[in-house]
């Protein structure tokens, strides 16, 4: 009989909404040598040393962080602290998990939790001098503050003196390969060796008529990365307000500190300042403006930071989404939690596991992690013909659209 996986005893909030998930295995990091593993084992270590080289964190703060680099890569899975204001939810999402080694549970659960323990760790969510303070604070301000973002923005104001087509085209490039730039990857790939060389898949020319189909509604876009990231995904966010192809955007974003940069509200305003201290001062102006008419609505649900895949939406999330003409979801861990954090066979249509979200869906994603779908069938015996670690290289990139009229 096979092994039950940890996420399959979980019972589905809505049946209606679930798709009949295949029996791809659940992605877990217990494996030596797997890409999960390496991210307990050799990223985050390094990560957790910036992190305390990054801030004066004092002696508490900083046994807390060691502790949990020590639980976190030969302990087993202990709860929250009674008086964390998530105690509760945290229980309820680990039933039948606290207790267990953390390579042996789904890595997507692992790493959500391993973020959240973070927080724990520097006192952030407890009342005192660091509440508050975001451990991962100091790399975004320095990725703001380098003067090569100020040619990266006179490049992408460019963009929009462009004809049309060649317009789209690059709006839409620009936000997929801003994603290899997160801090988190960076901290084991090095950037300048990382040469973005493959669409898979190029969605493209469908997303960019189903935004004409459409035109005129509502369009959300799930944020990932701050900084690098999100300037072009506020390009492009300024480029369908103005164009008339969305009337009102929601631009989704965590509540908290989570996956290194992934971004916040204060993230969000510090990239639209950067903006408009910039050659692209007219798109940071025009955003700026748009949040404050509420034609851009900067949007955040504790569910964002949840350990939990996207076909799991609670139901007020799941309402607000089927509200959207159609939803962008930026980068890999969006992409994780949209199609399940399994081993799919890259074959598997993405319509097939990305088709329970609410809304019409476009992934935008370059790929960091196992988990993909999608892919025609030469291209993947081409790439595992490489020996490359073509998933998880960064160099690969998606554009896939799903539910689209
Ligand atoms: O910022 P992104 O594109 O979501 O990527 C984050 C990715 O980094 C990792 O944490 C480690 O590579 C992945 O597990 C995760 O999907």
């Amino acid at each position: 009989m096979k092994k039950q996986q940890p996420d399959e005893k979980r019972q589905q909030p809505d049946e209606r909404r679930t798709p009949a998930m295949p029996d791809a295995p659940v992605i877990l990091s217990g494996d030596p040598g797997s890409f999960p593993w390496s991210v307990f084992h050799e990223r985050h270590p390094k990560l957790l040393r910036q992190v305390l080289d990054a801030l004066p964190y004092g002696p508490a703060e900083r046994r807390h962080v060691e502790q949990l680099l020590a639980e976190s890569t030969t302990g087993v899975l202990t709860p929250l602290p009674p008086d964390a204001p998530d105690h509760e939810q945290w229980l309820r999402w680990g039933e039948r998990l606290w207790g267990l080694p953390w390579g042996e549970v789904p890595f997507l659960w692992a790493e959500s939790y391993f973020y959240r323990r973070l927080l724990h760790a520097t006192g952030y969510f407890t009342s005192g001098a660091w509440h508050g303070v975001d451990p991962f604070g100091p790399f975004k301000s320095a990725e703001l503050a380098n003067p090569t973002v100020d040619d990266e923005l006179a490049t992408l104001s460019a963009l929009l003196d462009l004809p049309e087509a060649k317009r789209r085209a690059a709006l839409l490039t620009s936000a997929l390969w801003g994603n290899r730039a997160d801090l988190g990857f960076r901290i084991t790939n090095d950037p300048g060796s990382v040469t973005a060389t493959g669409l898979l898949v190029d969605d493209g020319p469908l997303l960019w008529r189903e935004l004409e189909r459409t035109a005129g509604g509502r369009v959300d876009l799930v944020a990932d990365n701050a900084g690098r990231e999100l300037l072009p995904d506020l390009v492009l966010t300024d480029h369908l307000l103005t164009s008339g192809l969305a009337a009102e955007m929601a631009l989704w974003v965590k509540p908290q500190p989570y996956y290194v940069s992934d971004a916040m509200m204060a993230d969000v305003l510090a990239a639209v300042g950067r903006l408009r201290r910039s050659k692209a001062g007219a798109i940071g102006d025009r955003l700026w403006r748009a949040i404050g008419d509420g034609t851009l609505t900067v949007r955040t649900h504790a569910f964002f930071c949840a350990p939990l895949p996207y076909h799991e939406l609670p139901a007020e999330l799941a309402a607000e989404f089927a509200g959207a003409t159609l939803t962008i979801l930026k980068g890999d861990l969006n992409y994780r939690r949209l199609v399940g954090d399994r081993l799919w066979p890259p074959t598997t249509p993405f319509a097939e596991a990305a088709g329970h979200f609410p809304s019409p869906v476009a992934a935008l994603r370059t790929l960091k992690s196992d988990v993909v779908t999608g892919l025609p069938e030469a291209a993947v015996r081409e790439l595992d013909g490489t020996g490359e670690a073509w998933r998880t290289s960064g160099r690969y990139g998606v554009v896939q659209v799903c539910n689209a009229g």
